[in-house]
């Protein structure tokens, strides 16, 4: 079987110990349900996807799976765990820890686990933050609350001083729970542990609320997030239809990808207008949107309008994009400069509106993985904790048309997911809003 160099995992070395699970995996086969471990899992899901490539069945690009293995490459006895979470919060980070801790503790037999503070900062001495010893104890209630009881932070971390704390530490395996960003981080931490010739594994779990690292078919919390959005929209959708001239206005998170303001409007069918950063937009001119909504609230006297934070960035103007402290671009405020525009619109043509606007903002990404999530999550971390104590390492865990599969990391970076505007999903919402294909 030939694999392609980009979707090979790397190995920290032959697997020669008899994993504790091994009894269990027995009469495992590959199904609908299952994969075992000899096979892969096909990178293209189409005939024409595959038969475009023009190569012979073996040879088409195909994903290592998760899952346990029989034998494993660290002695649980021996080996020293730490976990970290970096980035913006995302509904399910405890659930994450959590999955991690019981299966290291209770499946394999780990005893040492330790949790770093406030991100890739907790290993950084300077900083005076101490690390979390994480027992089954510690643990088993910590995903009734939102957050990350390990704490989070953005800015860059000098990986020498990572690898010197994971060494101090006698730390064996890394788990990082984060996105692009911190995923880039960890590549960072694997290229210097690899300069000092040790056997240390780094396995990723990724996390984003925008939904925007590709190859997966959801990031976990992303279901939480945009249902807690629909909240917002509901609400707008109230307050416009009861008010004359009523226009609901909600901002969104999404700086790159406009998953939760296109899946949050399916999910309450209330929004006539979805803005997104992947779909450019012109505001003046007759059919612009300006004019769609005036002509909208003449005709129907309310209207609902879902943008993500990250659309239209060439309309706010004065305002140039900052950075925060990983270096992710800050977006000037579309929806107040949306507020403005349709509040002077509609008042130079003389048509009464009320604008009610909603920023829901940290609200959606704060709050505990909902029951779909939480399985999602715990699902996750055991499939992370069977590739790195099988001596994977430098991917990330995740589900790509229902299988687990290891995705390298450098894969998981080499692109973001985005909304596409020619897909399934942007048809839908324009069936959903009936607004037009294109402004301008
Ligand atoms: N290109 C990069 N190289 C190394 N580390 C990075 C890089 N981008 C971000 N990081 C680090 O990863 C952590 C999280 O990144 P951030 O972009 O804030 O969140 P996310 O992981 O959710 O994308 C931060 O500590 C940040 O400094
Ligand atoms: O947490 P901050 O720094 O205010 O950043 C807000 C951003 O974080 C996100 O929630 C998620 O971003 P990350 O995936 O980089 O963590 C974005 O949707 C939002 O724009
Ligand atoms: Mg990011």
């Amino acid at each position: 079987m030939v694999v392609s160099a980009d979707l090979a995992v790397r190995t920290l070395g032959p697997c020669r110990i008899d994993s504790p699970l091994a009894p269990r995996l027995g009469a495992r086969e590959t199904t609908q349900h299952s994969v075992v471990e000899e096979d892969r899992i096909l990178f293209d899901d189409t005939l024409s996807m595959a038969g475009a490539r023009g190569v012979p069945l073996e040879q088409l690009p195909s994903l290592e799976p998760g899952g346990p293995r029989k034998k494993i490459y660290f002695d649980p006895a021996k080996t020293r765990v730490g976990i970290v979470t970096c980035g913006g919060l995302c509904p399910g980070l405890n659930d994450v820890i959590r999955g991690l801790v019981l299966e290291l503790s209770r499946h394999y037999g780990v005893r040492r686990i330790v949790g770093f503070r406030n991100g890739y900062r907790g290993f950084i001495p300077e900083f005076g933050e101490d690390v979390l010893d994480l027992t089954p104890e510690v643990v088993m209630h910590i995903d009734d609350e939102g957050g990350t009881i390990l704490g989070t932070s953005r800015g860059k971390q000098d990986p020498e001083a990572i690898v010197d704390a994971l060494e101090r530490l006698n730390i064996n395996i890394l788990f990082v729970i984060g996105g692009d960003g911190t995923i880039r981080g960890a590549m960072d931490v694997v290229a210097e542990v690899e300069r000092r010739g040790l056997k240390v594994a780094v396995v990723g779990i990724p996390k984003t609320i925008d939904n925007d690292i590709p190859y997966i078919d959801q990031s976990f919390g992303f279901q939480t997030a945009m249902s807690e959005a629909t909240k917002s929209i509901h609400a707008a959708s109230v307050e416009a239809r009861s008010a004359p001239g009523g226009i609901g206005l909600v901002k969104l998170m999404g700086r790159h990808s406009g998953f939760i303001a296109c899946y949050s409007t399916l999910a309450k069918d209330d929004a006539d207008y979805v803005l997104i950063p992947e779909v450019p937009f012109t505001l003046d001119g007759e059919h612009g949107f300006l004019e769609n909504l005036r002509h909208r609230v003449q005709e129907r006297g309310h209207a609902v309008v879902v943008v993500a934070e990250g659309a239209g960035q060439e309309h706010v103007e004065g305002e140039e994009p900052g950075r925060d402290a990983s270096g992710n671009v800050r977006f000037g405020d579309i929806g107040r400069l949306l507020r403005r525009k349709i509040v002077e619109h509609l008042d130079a043509h003389g048509v009464e509106n009320n604008v009610r606007y909603f920023d829901p903002s940290y609200a959606i990404r704060s709050v505990p993985a909902n029951p779909y999530d939480s399985a999602y999550c715990l699902r996750l971390a055991h499939a992370a904790v069977h590739a790195a104590m099988a001596g994977r390492t430098e991917v990330i865990v995740a589900r790509r048309r229902r299988r687990f599969v290891h995705i390298p990391m450098a894969l998981a970076v080499s692109r973001r997911n985005h909304v596409d505007p020619l897909g399934d999903l942007w048809m839908s919402v324009l069936e959903a809003t009936g607004q037009p294909v294109r402004f301008g």
